[in-house]
């Protein structure tokens, strides 16, 4: 840079050139751009339900079953709708491609997160990487969860995964009821030791997922409830004994629920890392490469709130295709089967020889989503698509329900077809896994881990149990399945028993529990 000053110095002709030549590209760029801005400020917003005056959609918008009234606009007004709230405008993307378009091939723009103070200040998520604005903070967590959980490393925690799944299936030799709150402890175990590692005392793995259990019953509501504190924030400071003043005991427990998760565990580590006893774990690698920093212990905080709900809901889902589509599962069963001989557990490097448990994964992920409205995004500048303008400040709900659901790409979406991702017509299909895990530079930052452990525990199950109705109960009805109205859903009534595929079974789950 430098020298090419100094060059230009040397000859006052040149330096006079370039001048007039910055001169004219500044001019044109500064028209051009007046120009766009004054093109976008003429394209129209994406058509949507009708405003009234100052509280635009207020009155339409859905309180509860988004996913339902989204379905409503999508048959109303397209691929894209956009809605009004006082304060906040909102699009709602109806197509695969405009997904695409804007927040995957758009991935800086779009990748901002729009949260209320209800969670943010009173409930004292300020910390949490997923509701973080994208900035240095957020990009440091990223890379560093990227190293621990990223497709390189992810591997390294197979023995962890394939412990705790072997405690599983012992576990369901004798269980029977919904097995979603089975799923999400073992699931939370799961993540806890790779986060941690197996050297944190017992009682504080118990304290961590207890104190993590109730943060996610309080927040989790919260995302969809209406909050007074989001448009008067000064209601944070009346006392929490107060009548009516329920939000605020809610955000003192919330808060100091977050402590405890945040720094505890942490503290714990970095102590048994220091004396060496910490052993192998994400926290350690963390420890190794970055030393003990905020960002580590805030990155590694919310592993277990974003990664336990989550992976449960996707392995609820696999149960109940098991248990609705007894052919699926016999397929699954004698593919595992054909591959360990029924004479040793299932492990994960068996997966790139199950073709068609991977099919059924994938379709797992499609079939009646388990997460239909994905998390927003934001938009940071004015964008334009088809031909609508999107200001700036925009939050993004891609409706993935209706995208996976779509006739324009699946043809018969209504049936459970793992056959779809097996043949020809796989070409020209997205994966499912790809939108249910987000997008752009938000894309779920741990999906590796998601992926091994979900598909792991599936068709561990099917190896294993063939998973039945309760007794004197008649199998369910496809067509009929009703979800929970949540944002990571499950079957309402699912119910199961697990009986034993075998005396192979039997004797595998006998020699099982001598080794765990
Ligand atoms: C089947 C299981 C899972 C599903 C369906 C899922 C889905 C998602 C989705 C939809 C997002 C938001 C993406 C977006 O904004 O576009 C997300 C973010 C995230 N997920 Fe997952 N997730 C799963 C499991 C996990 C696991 C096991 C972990 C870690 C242990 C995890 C950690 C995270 C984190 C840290 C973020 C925040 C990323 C960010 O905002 O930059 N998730 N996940």
């Amino acid at each position: 840079m430098e020298h090419t000053l100094d060059r230009l110095a040397d000859s006052p002709l040149k330096l006079a050139g370039v001048t007039l030549s910055i001169a004219t590209i500044g001019y044109a760029l500064f028209h051009g751009l007046k120009k766009i801005s004054r093109r976008s400020n003429e394209l129209p917003p994406p058509p949507g339900p009708p405003r009234h005056f100052l509280i635009g959609n207020l009155l339409h918008f859905p309180k509860d079953h988004f996913y339902e009234r989204f379905c409503e606009w999508q048959k109303e007004y397209g691929d894209i709708v956009s809605v009004e709230l006082p304060g906040t405008s909102m699009v709602i993307l109806n197509s695969y491609e405009i997904v695409q378009e804007l927040l995957n091939k758009k991935p800086s723009s779009t990748a901002g997160r729009k949260i209320g103070y209800m969670i943010y200040e009173v409930m004292g998520f300020q910390w949490s990487p997923v509701l973080a604005q994208p900035g240095l903070h957020h990009s440091n967590q990223r890379k560093m969860l990227r190293r621990g959980i990223g497709p390189q490393r992810v591997g390294s925690h197979d023995p962890i995964i394939e412990k705790n799944i072997t405690k599983l299936m012992l576990t369901l030799q004798r269980f029977q009821g919904d097995p979603h709150p089975l799923m999400l402890r073992a699931i939370g175990d799961i993540v806890i030791e790779v986060t941690y590692g197996t050297k944190l005392p017992s009682s504080m793995n118990r304290g961590l997922s207890s104190w993590n259990i109730e943060v996610m019953d309080l927040v989790n509501p919260a995302f969809f409830a209406f909050w007074l504190v989001d448009i008067f924030p000064f209601l944070h400071f009346i006392p929490s004994w107060m009548p009516g003043a329920k939000f605020k005991r809610i955000g003192d427990r919330s808060t100091w629920l977050c402590k405890q998760i945040r720094y505890a565990p942490f503290e714990k580590a970095c102590e048994l890392h220091k004396s060496g006893e910490l052993g192998h774990s994400l926290v350690g690698d963390l420890l190794d490469e970055f030393g003990p920093s905020g960002d580590a212990m805030d990155a590694l905080a919310i592993l277990y709130v974003a990664g336990s709900d989550t992976t449960a809901a996707s392995v609820t889902a696999f149960i109940n295709a098991l248990l609705l589509f007894p052919d699926v599962s016999k397929k699954v069963y004698e593919e595992v089967i054909s591959v360990t001989d029924g004479t040793r557990m299932p492990r994960i490097s068996d997966r790139p020889n199950l073709p068609y448990s991977e099919a059924v994964w994938k379709e797992v992920f499609r079939w009646n989503t388990f997460t239909p409205v994905a998390l927003p995004h934001v938009t940071n500048q004015d964008e334009v698509v088809n031909g609508y303008l999107i200001k700036a400040g925009t939050i993004i709900n891609a409706n993935n329900g209706f995208i996976l659901n779509d006739p324009r790409i699946w043809g018969d979406p209504e049936n459970f077809r793992p056959e779809r991702f097996l043949t020809d017509e796989a070409n020209s299909l997205p994966n499912p896994l790809s939108i249910v895990f987000g997008y752009g530079m938000r894309v779920c930052a741990g999906m590796y881990l998601a992926d091994r452990t979900g598909f792991h525990i599936g068709t561990t199950i099917a190896a294993l149990y063939d998973v039945a109705t309760l007794e004197g109960k008649s199998r369910p009805r496809p067509e009929l399945a009703e979800y929970t109205d949540i944002m990571f859903r499950t079957p309402v009534g699912l119910e199961a028993r697990f009986l034993p595929r075998d005396s192979r079974t039997l004797d595998l789950l006998r020699d099982a529990k001598l080794e765990v």
